[in-house]
């Protein structure tokens, strides 16, 4: 058996609070032996963690990773038109060696950032899963489906393609990679489409990952055509189902979040996103509350506009305050459960917690920074103080993926400088 161990460190534990250990990682199974005061230290491999915090890896429910390139092309304008005036047009002009240069920026960033699992909804996902297998992170991947502006063929390739795509490669990356079927919005993809595929998804035990009442725009058309709000739509359809997620759920009302509670529905909430496209604020406290499992994405860097996990953690406790009116509302020991454990339990992943036996998906938080002195609370300084430039060492499945804010799965210069030229010629060529 190969070991590493983590020496020195604070740990945080499941139930949230922290203690003074040192954690034993079997590599070869990937997973947490021990966490304990004084190990051995007779590991293969030791990280030193002096000064440092010890956290489960963030886990990104919600992200479009290879929409780094678009990071700044667009801003300052609402879902609707960033979508169809800026983003869709770009998008239509990527080829896969620009999904490939997005994808390993997106995962550089993350990785930087103490990220170590994601779930996307992009197009090209064998060029996501090539940077995933690469990388060494773990992921939840689909292949998104857009039907509306597409003739029947265009739309049902789509919608097929979505399903195979999820077949394919569920289990790859030696298991580190898992899938979803993901129709990209209850407006953006016909009923028809939901009618045929969903059963086929569901016979083929492919959970179902989608956006959902993320605008007040989106949900009135529902309401219009079909006489009933979207996530009652959704049921009706068989969306709701105890392994799916949906993204935003901004605009739900009281029978919408009963009825995500009672279907064991996830969702994932991107308070980023949610103010930079202005869509509203979700009532997280309330889902919270009604026993909705919710985890924490900081959607693609182009509505955002980076994938930092800690900036989402302090964005989320904020947002969350002011939609209640309440400063008591989403409390840090909350949000750090929705970066961590919420959305990992959202996508299905057993990762999110440091107990022996659980995935050895790690971040290693640096403490020893101005604005991480004093320590009276490190619960309270990873949801309102901590920077993604304070992680220190990134683990995955056992493996180190960054050592001393060293990256050893990508060449880091050679990430930057590739996605800026792809990035630039997509620019040039896409009309606008
Ligand atoms: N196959 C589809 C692509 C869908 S991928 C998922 C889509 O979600 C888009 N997206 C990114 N952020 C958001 C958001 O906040 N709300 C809705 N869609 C988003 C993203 O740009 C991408 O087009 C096609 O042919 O157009
Ligand atoms: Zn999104």
């Amino acid at each position: 058996m190969t070991t590493l161990e983590i020496t020195g460190g604070a740990v945080l534990r499941p139930d949230a609070t922290v203690e003074r250990a040192d954690v034993l990682v079997d590599q070869d199974a990937g997973t947490i032996l021990e966490i304990g005061p004084d190990l051995e230290g007779t590991a293969d491999e030791t990280l030193d963690a002096a000064d440092s915090l010890v956290t489960p890896g963030f886990v990104n429910g919600h992200t479009h990773v290879a929409m780094t390139l678009l990071r700044g092309y667009a801003d300052d304008k609402p879902l609707e038109a960033w979508l169809r005036e800026d983003i869709w047009p770009a998008e239509g002009a990527m080829t896969p060696e620009d999904i490939r240069a997005g994808a390993e920026l997106g995962l550089l960033e993350m990785i930087k950032g103490g990220t170590t699992a994601f779930a996307d909804m992009y197009f090209e996902v064998p060029e996501i899963v090539a940077a995933v297998e690469q990388t060494g992170v773990r992921a939840v991947l689909g292949h998104g489906i857009v039907t509306v502006g597409k003739d029947e063929g265009a739309a049902h390739e789509d919608a097929a393609e979505s399903l195979a795509v999820a077949e394919e490669f569920d289990g790859a990356a030696a298991g580190r990679i898992s899938t979803v079927f993901a129709p990209h919005s209850l407006t953006t993809v016909g009923a028809s489409y939901l009618e045929e595929f969903v059963p086929k998804a569901r016979d083929a035990g492919v959970p179902i990952h989608y956006h959902a009442n993320e605008t007040e725009d989106e949900v009135a058309p529902i309401v219009d055509e079909h006489g009933v709000r979207p996530l009652e739509y959704a049921a009706e359809r068989g969306l709701l189902g105890a392994e799916d997620f949906v993204a935003h759920g901004v605009h739900v009302d009281e029978q919408e979040i009963e009825l995500l509670a009672e279907a064991g529905t996830s969702v994932i909430h991107c308070p980023a996103s949610n103010m930079k496209l202005a869509s509203g604020m979700a009532p997280i406290q309330r889902l919270l509350e009604a026993g909705v499992t919710v985890g924490l994405g900081t959607d693609g860097a182009a509505s955002n506009n980076d994938l930092s996990m800690l900036d989402e953690a302090r964005d989320a406790a904020m947002l969350g305050k002011l939609a209640a009116s309440d400063a008591s509302a989403v409390p840090a020991e909350s949000v750090v459960k929705m970066l961590t454990a919420g959305s990992a339990d959202a996508l299905g992943l057993e990762s999110g917690r440091i107990e022996p036996g659980a995935p050895a998906d790690l971040a290693v938080v640096d403490l020893e920074k101005p604005h991480l002195v004093p320590a009276h609370d490190l619960v309270s300084h990873l949801a309102y103080a901590a920077e993604a430039g304070d992680v220190r060492h990134t683990i995955c499945d056992g493996a180190i993926l960054m050592a001393d804010r060293e990256v050893r799965t990508l060449e880091e210069s050679r990430v930057l400088e590739r996605a800026g030229e792809r990035a630039t010629a997509l620019s040039d060529r896409t009309e606008r």
